[in-house]
């Protein structure tokens, strides 16, 4: 069995950042330029992050090669699933919502596809509940559990008490981090935490769902990310 060992001494020189939520060609260009590792495309349609298939399509099309393509979606359908696949050119699906370990093998089976499972964190018994995704998805995404009233299940610039990651020694696939991440907080994250990998929303914009390229800039720079 492989497992993924957390290392005490941080290395930031090859942090793999993750920009969610991008909704225009500026968007894209800046978290390419930054470094950036991954894009996020935000199918969840009360987000105002959210972007439609067509959106989301003509946004793929003009991704720079090497850039990960990434779907965020949220308790979707097999029907909604079709229909963004079938459109967009993917490299990976980001399930949000509360899929189960079965729904997880599911998807990754339907569309051949690397799967990345959230799972939101408030507590030690959250981080117990990881073990369970581990052997069926190909990436863990932790995030800040949502607050109770909230009417999004992330990209609510909430942080966790990223010490709860220090119970988790092993981990038997990649994982990154998320929840609250800011260009100012990004680095403390990645050194109390051990990510490799780290994910921003909110913290990468001027308003919700307007993102700052200058920010976008700043986070990968702090995150240590290579200069492309
Ligand atoms: O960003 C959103 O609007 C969103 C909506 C529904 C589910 C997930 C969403 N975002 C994801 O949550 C993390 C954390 O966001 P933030 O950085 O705290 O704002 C984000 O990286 C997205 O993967």
């Amino acid at each position: 069995m492989l497992f993924w060992m957390k290392r005490a001494d941080t290395d930031m020189s090859d942090i793999r950042v993750k920009i969610c939520g991008l909704k225009t060609q500026q968007d894209i260009t800046a978290a390419a330029e930054a470094g950036a590792a991954y894009i996020g495309f935000n199918f969840f349609p009360k987000s105002p992050r959210s972007v439609t298939i067509q959106e989301a399509a003509v946004l793929a099309a003009e991704t720079p090669m090497g850039l990960c393509k990434v779907a965020l979606t949220v308790n979707a359908d097999n029907d909604t699933l079709d229909a963004i696949n079938a459109a967009v050119p993917l490299d990976m699906l980001q399930l949000h919502g509360q899929e189960s370990p079965e729904r997880v093998a599911e998807v990754k089976a339907r569309y051949g596809l690397p799967v990345m499972k959230v799972l939101g964190v408030s507590n030690a018994e959250d981080i117990q509940r990881i073990e369970a995704y581990e052997t069926v998805a190909d990436q863990i995404l932790v995030d800040a559990k949502a607050p109770k009233d909230a009417v999004l299940p992330g990209g609510n610039g909430v942080v966790f008490d990223w010490r709860l990651l220090a119970q988790k020694k092993y981990w038997r696939t990649p994982w990154m981090l998320a929840g609250g991440l800011t260009p100012e907080n990004v680095a403390e994250a990645i050194r109390v935490t051990g990510a490799r990998q780290v994910d921003v929303a909110s913290g990468a914009e001027r308003t919700p769902g307007d993102k700052d390229p200058a920010r976008i800039k700043a986070f990968c720079m702090a995150a240590g990310t290579p200069r492309r």
